[in-house]
């Protein structure tokens, strides 16, 4: 999940159009730090005036005689330069932080685009946490460096530019011996910068996983009070967290050995800049005013660096943070859209031809499936636990692709069709029957957020779910909680179907779930989607034989393949695989153990 790009070429690539705006910002930096220099000139000048009076540099060029008046002149164009200093402060600051702002909304929105977009594979292997702390902490930490850093790194090198042409223009010694810890301090910089490079990448990628353990945690909190795993879980959290915080504490020692190099070549320019400077002002060879000048000058220079170690390590911090952003940015789903639009209405005709399939490198758990369901009719899939049921109908939904073969909806395979056409001719209902926090009714109309009210109740009629609905507290209006989970098991897999039929779909697809229903839901079950499929194409992957009995053609699979099919009543009278679970559902005999 980490961009092999280097990460200020992929930001200064990705983000184009804010060019105008950076450059604006640079040049807002460049007036303000040129300002920010000036008073120190200034207090050279005025000096110069104190000492040396008409013959001052202000005096021989303005021609003004009288020291005061000379020094009202220095007054002014300090006043003046204050205000630029003030103004273009103020723009520079305005300008930076709206650009960290921008960027970080930009990048934040698009990797979680791009996310979204990935298959449903990659996201079943991928914790969620790991996803969550990159749009989370990795894009604030680029912003942090946006806000502050990125300008503060200008400034500290156009501050060393303009002190260096002050100083170059006075004495060409004095200006080699103050700018000795330039180079060291550039050399230290660059080899920090190599050092702290795979540290940083470890820190964002431990507290990665400390968020990938948490999130994990917090979704399965009732399965760990449960097992009373608590101190299991916390122990686990303590571990990630401390692994963060050694990687932490690495980067930081080496980060932090940084500030006491810059100290000491700085000692060493500000020392050689006050006795070789001296010298030559005792011997009459510079002027005091111009000595003054370069003592504050080295001082204005050398501050600033002293901070370049915390710059430098905001730096890093946000570059390995950008790598991951861009890891994100860069991913690309295997499963991409078509272009082909099905002619509608669509009928809602599936066909499946020697498909294959496997999950990453693992076997084919789908062997050569061969499977076709006319339009208008109502096929199902029945099958042992694990005989591949949902990994079908994953195919049918293109959330990934065969090995071999292909899927036909309407005769055409799905990989030409476009999202909108294969997924709007579909209403799907999976086992887990996800249901969003918000209203019943907002849930209801996801997939049509325009439908009217009594649309949505039509919808949940046929789904056999106005009933409850109705009963509770608020009726439609009633908030369920985050996955919906304030619903029974049962009441969420019918407002999922409710929520697949208001679409009016030409191919229900139904992966019903596991859970044992009682005989009254059951009841309901068989009733709504007798319903429901009498007006469409459906195909319903069943636990519970009972709610197929009716279905034109029931296809039992059977380790990947399909072992039979037929109508109920053929494939009981056949006596194979599908009346044995037949005969182990009704009761009417015991499994016989393999
Ligand atoms: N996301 C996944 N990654 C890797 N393997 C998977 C994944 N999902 C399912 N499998 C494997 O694929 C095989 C078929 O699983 P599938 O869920 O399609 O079976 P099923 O017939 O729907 O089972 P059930 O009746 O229990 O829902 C199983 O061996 C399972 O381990």
């Amino acid at each position: 999940m980490t961009s092999a790009t280097p990460p200020l070429r992929a930001l200064w690539r990705h983000h184009r159009r804010y060019r105008p705006r950076f450059a604006l910002a640079v040049l807002m930096t460049v007036l303000n730090t040129a300002a920010d220099v000036a008073p120190e000139l200034l207090l050279g000048v005025a000096i110069d005036i104190v000492v040396r009076g008409s013959d001052s540099f202000v005096g021989t060029v303005f021609g003004i005689e009288g020291r005061f008046e000379q020094l009202v002149v220095v007054a002014v164009v300090n006043a003046l330069v204050w205000v630029v200093e003030s103004l273009t402060d103020y723009a520079a600051s305005v300008l930076w932080r709206g650009l960290a702002q921008a960027v970080q909304d930009e990048l934040r929105t698009e990797a979680y685009t791009a996310v979204q977009a990935m298959d449903i594979g990659w996201h079943e292997r991928t914790p969620s946490g790991q996803v969550l702390s990159v749009l989370s902490d990795d894009v604030n930490q680029l912003e942090r460096f946006l806000d502050v850093g990125a300008r503060t790194v200008l400034h500290t090198a156009l501050t060393v530019v303009f002190v260096g042409i002050v100083f170059g223009a006075t004495s060409w010694q004095v200006t080699v011996l103050a700018f000795l810890p330039v180079p060291v301090i550039a050399w230290g910089s660059i080899r920090f910068q190599r050092r702290l490079e795979p540290l940083y990448a470890d820190v964002r990628s431990t507290a990665g996983e400390v968020a990938a353990v948490v999130a994990g945690n917090l979704g399965g909190v009732a399965t760990i009070r449960a097992f009373t795993a608590e101190q299991r879980e916390s122990a686990r959290v303590a571990r990630a967290s401390r692994e963060y915080r050694l990687a932490n504490a690495r980067a930081i020692r080496s980060s932090s050995a940084f500030v006491p190099l810059i100290r000491m070549a700085i000692l060493a320019g500000f020392s050689a800049t006050l006795l070789l400077g001296g010298w030559y002002t005792l011997q009459g060879r510079l002027e005091v005013g111009l000595f003054t000048v370069l003592v504050f000058m080295t001082q204005r220079l050398l501050w600033p660096l002293t901070d370049l170690g915390q710059t430098l390590d905001l730096y890093q911090r946000a570059m390995a943070s950008t790598r991951r952003i861009f890891g994100l940015l860069e991913l690309r789903p295997s499963a991409v859209e078509g272009s082909v639009a099905l002619p509608s209405p669509p009928r809602g005709a599936l066909e499946l031809r020697g498909v294959r399939f496997g999950y990453d490198d693992g076997p084919d758990v789908l062997q050569g499936v061969d499977l076709v369901v006319p339009a208008g009719e109502t096929h199902a899939v029945v099958g042992t636990t694990g005989a591949g049921k949902s990994s079908l109908l994953r195919l049918v939904l293109r959330f990934a692709d065969p090995r071999a073969g292909s899927v036909l909806l309407d005769g055409r395979d799905v990989r030409e069709l476009t999202w909108d056409s294969l997924r709007g001719a579909i209403g799907y209902v999976s086992q887990d029957a996800f249901l969003f926090h918000g209203t019943v009714r907002e849930n209801i109309a996801y997939g049509r957020p325009d439908a009217t009210d009594a649309q949505v109740e039509e919808a949940a009629r046929a789904a056999e779910a106005h009933d409850f609905v109705a009963a509770l507290p608020d009726g439609y209006a009633t908030v369920v909680g985050e996955r919906g989970q304030t619903l029974s098991g049962g009441q969420r897999q019918r407002l999922a179907l409710a929520r697949a039929l208001l679409r009016d779909p030409a191919l229900l697809v139904l992966d019903e779930a596991t859970s044992a229903v009682d005989t009254e839901t059951e009841a309901a079950i068989q009733r709504s989607l007798a319903r429901v499929t009498a007006t469409r194409t459906a195909l319903v992957v069943a636990h519970r034989l009972s709610t197929v009995r009716d279905a034109d053609r029931i296809w039992v699979l059977s380790a990947g393949r399909v072992a039979e099919s037929g109508t109920h009543d053929e494939l009981v009278a056949r006596g194979g695989a599908y009346a044995g679970l037949w005969a182990v559902q009704t009761g009417e005999h015991a499994p016989s153990s393999p």
